[in-house]
Formats: structure tokens, sequence, C-alpha cells
């Protein structure tokens, strides 16, 4: 059990939405396929588009949806006329979509719309305003919430997978309308709970994926809070904490490790280590080289790493299986090419076959789920990072400006 104390958020039983002019922030920020452009996954917008369907059938609000995609510079930074076509035949609702964010074609369509009707903005982060990270109060005087929020009665967040992020949507509007926390929002809250205050033990946090700088922060909290019994590192992250460890990956990686901004990360994890946090790192790894997939040990590395190996995989699902608490985040490997999925696939399935209250997060990694072998035992959550900084122990800026919001219009 940890000293964390999860605040109470305002939900939609709090304000009045019937019929009004409602703006939601959702998280459908899909996986996208670098190449073609095409959504990967569309988990995400099926599992909002259940939550966007009740809220429109029990109080007819003129619903106003607003989400990023990706991140300016990246691949996956598109424009979301595909996801308001996906979006429409989950919902069963003509979901009208505008090219526009804050400029005069949004602002005219966001005063048209109906009761009952359905409208998702583009991709917020074609506003500029809206990467930069600052609190509630300063995000609250961006042209972004100065343009939009006169044209709403009350803001909903309902996009947990981003609620780590003090950017604008997130924070900015709760501070000049009624808010609440959406559905979905609410659902992973009361999950978090399970793990937050538990006693159960052993805890395991099976982190992977890119996101090295975010995962770093996470395990800083969890080390400090004493939060995990073991952190078995996948993807980008082991490789980081194995060049920390003083073992060679050899060049094709250093070099790609360092496209990706993470060698500078070493110090800090090798402070990490200096504190006996409990990283565990792969003993052996699937590597591509000259057009050949091979298994590798770690003192024998050569080609390009993409996912972990057979030996690594049997020993982190061993350590899944004992768990009395696991939390997934981000895939071992390389899971857009069909042949680095073995990794993902066989941890999650030690997940799935664990006595373990099992927490799975991160857009990647949830694309690679089993559907048909989930059961009461298992959460999986929308959010990726933002799970795991709410569970290391850090509270989440979306919460800090829902209770900042629930004090000024509620109380
Ligand atoms: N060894 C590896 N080398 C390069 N890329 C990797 C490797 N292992 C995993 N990846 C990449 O990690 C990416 C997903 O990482 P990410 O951190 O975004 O995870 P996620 O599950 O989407 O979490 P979130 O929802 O928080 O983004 C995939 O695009 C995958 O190709
Ligand atoms: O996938 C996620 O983690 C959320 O959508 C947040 O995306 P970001 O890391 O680009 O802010």
């Amino acid at each position: 059990m940890t000293n964390m104390k999860i605040p109470r958020i305002p939900t939609l039983r709090e304000i009045n939405i019937r019929e009004k002019r409602v703006f939601m922030r959702i998280d459908i920020n899909v996986p996208i396929d670098p190449d073609k452009g095409e959504i990967l996954d569309d988990r995400r917008i099926r599992v909002h588009s259940q939550t966007i369907k009740e809220v429109v059938e029990k109080y007819r609000p003129a619903l106003v949806l607003g989400s990023h995609q990706g991140r300016p510079g990246e691949p996956d930074f598109i424009t979301l006329e595909k996801h308001a076509e996906l979006l429409s035949k989950y919902t069963g609702y003509n979901v009208k979509f505008v090219d526009d964010v804050i400029g005069p074609t949004a602002r005219k369509a966001i005063q048209e719309l109906k009761p009952g009707e359905i409208l998702l903005l583009d991709n917020l982060r074609l506003v500029s305003e809206e990467i930069i990270e600052a609190t509630p109060e300063k995000q609250s005087y961006t042209i972004f919430v100065r343009r939009l929020a006169p044209l709403f009665d009350a803001y909903v967040n309902d996009a947990f997978a981003t609620a780590h992020r003090s950017q604008p949507s997130i924070v900015g509007f709760p501070l000049v309308l009624p808010s609440a926390a959406g559905p979905l929002f609410e659902k992973e809250i009361m999950a978090l709970r399970r793990v937050v205050e538990s006693f159960e033990s052993p805890r395991i946090f099976v982190l992977g994926g890119t996101k090295v700088r975010d995962l770093l922060r996470v395990i800083e909290n969890l080390v400090r809070n004493k939060m995990a019994d073991r952190i078995l590192t996948t993807g980008l992250l082991a490789q980081l904490f194995l060049v920390a460890k003083g073992i060679g990956l050899g060049k094709e990686n250093m070099r790609y490790l360092e496209e990706k901004g993470i060698l500078p990360l070493i110090p800090r994890a090798r402070y990490i280590l200096l504190m006996g946090a409990p990283i565990e790192t792969p003993i052996d790894f699937k590597v591509l080289i000259d057009g050949e997939t091979r298994n590798v040990g770690i003192g024998e590395i050569n080609g390009k790493i993409m996912d972990i190996g057979e030996q690594t995989i049997r020993i982190y699902s061993e350590f899944i299986k004992d768990a009395k608490i696991v939390v997934m985040r981000g895939p071992a490997g390389v899971i857009e090419d069909e042949r680095f999925r073995d990794g993902t696939v066989k941890l999650l399935e030690a997940a799935y076959n664990s006595k373990a209250f099992v927490l799975i997060g991160g857009g990647h990694l949830s694309s690679m789920i089993d559907e048909s072998k989930l059961n009461e035992h298992i959460h999986v959550s929308t959010g990726g990072n933002a799970l795991l900084l709410f569970l290391s122990g850090e509270t989440l800026p979306a919460l800090k400006a829902l209770e900042l919001s629930a004090k000024m219009f509620l109380s």
C-alpha cells in the first residue's frame, strides 16, 4: 500500500450537460502505419465510441470532440478524417468532421451544432499552443482556450490517456467552464484504486516501448514510493539500461539510440541502478541481421535489436506468473513487423494466465491484446504513461485541473 491518495473528481452526475453545448476531450491517438499513414489499431476509438454513444443517448448534448494524434514531426502526426469515419461507424451516429480547430470554420461548425449531434475537431496539436506544457492557470489564457471556451456550456475530460499532459485542451478549459471527468476516465481511476490501495505483492512492472524519458520518471517514482518489487524492461528502455550497465549493444543499436535521443539519458539510468532500483534487463534478443532474424545473447549482439529473446521471454514470464499485481506498458519489440511480436505476445499470454490483478496500458501494447483471453483480473487501460505516472505517485495535471474546477464551479 502506498501513502498515495486519489483525489475526488467531479463526474457527469455533478454538472448539467443535458442539451448543452459540451467540449469533450477524448484520446483517440492510435498507432499509425509509418509508411501508409493507415490506422493500425482502432481500439481506443472503439472504447471511446461506446462512452460517446452512452453520453449522447443519456444527455443529448451538442457534443464537440477533441483529440490529438501523434506529435508534430513524427510519422503518426496526421489529421483526423479517418478517426471521424470510425467514430461514425462505432457510435452509429453521423460524426461530423471539421478540418480546423480554433479558426472560423471550426467555430462556425461548433455554433451550428444541434443537441444530439456530434462534431470532431481536427488534430488538436495542429494548434502550436497545445504542445506546450504549463500550469492550468497559464493554459486558461491561451488563444486556444480563449477562442473556444466561450462557445461551450461545459467541458468533459474523458482522455485519461493524456491526463499526464498539462496542455491547454487538458488543463485550460476546467478553469473557465463547469467541468467533469467522463465515464471512461472515471472507470480508469476506479481500476487504479485496486493497485494503489492494495497490499498485495510481488508487484511486477513490465515497461517497454520507446517513450524512455517518460518511463525513467515513472521508475524514479516507483523506487521512491517503493511501489515495485521488480521492473522488467523491454523495448528501447531495456537497451538504455543495458548500456547503463556497461553492456555493448553494437554500433547499429548505439546509432539508433543516439538518433532517438536516448544516449544522454545514460547517466540518469546509471543513477537509478545505483539507487538499487529492482531493474531486470534482457539476457537475449531477437535481432535482424542481413535481412535474417536471429536469437543472440547479450554478450554477442550484432545486427539491429528488434525484440526480446526466447530466454528472456521465459524468465520474464515466470516472474509475471508468480506475481500478485502486474502492470504492463509499451511493447517488447517492433510490433509493426509481425516477425517481432513474439516477446509482446508471450508476455501478454503470461499475464492472461497469471493469478495476478493485471493492468495493461499503452496504445501499441493494447493493440496486441487477444480480447478473447481477457478476464475480470485484467484491466486494459486506455492510458500508457498517464497510467504509470499516476501509479508511480505523480499527481496527474488533468486531475488537478478538475479538482480546481470543482472548487470554482461546484462548491
Ligand atoms: N527494440 C525496439 N526498437 C525500436 N522500436 C521499438 C522496439 N521495441 C518497441 N519499439 C517501438 O515502440 C513503439 C511503441 O512505443 P510506445 O512507447 O508508444 O508504446 P505504447 O504502448 O504506444 O504506449 P503509449 O500509448 O503510452 O504511447 C512501437 O512503435 C514499436 O515499434
Ligand atoms: O498514447 C499516449 O500515451 C497518449 O495519447 C499521450 O500521447 P503523447 O505521449 O504524444 O502526449
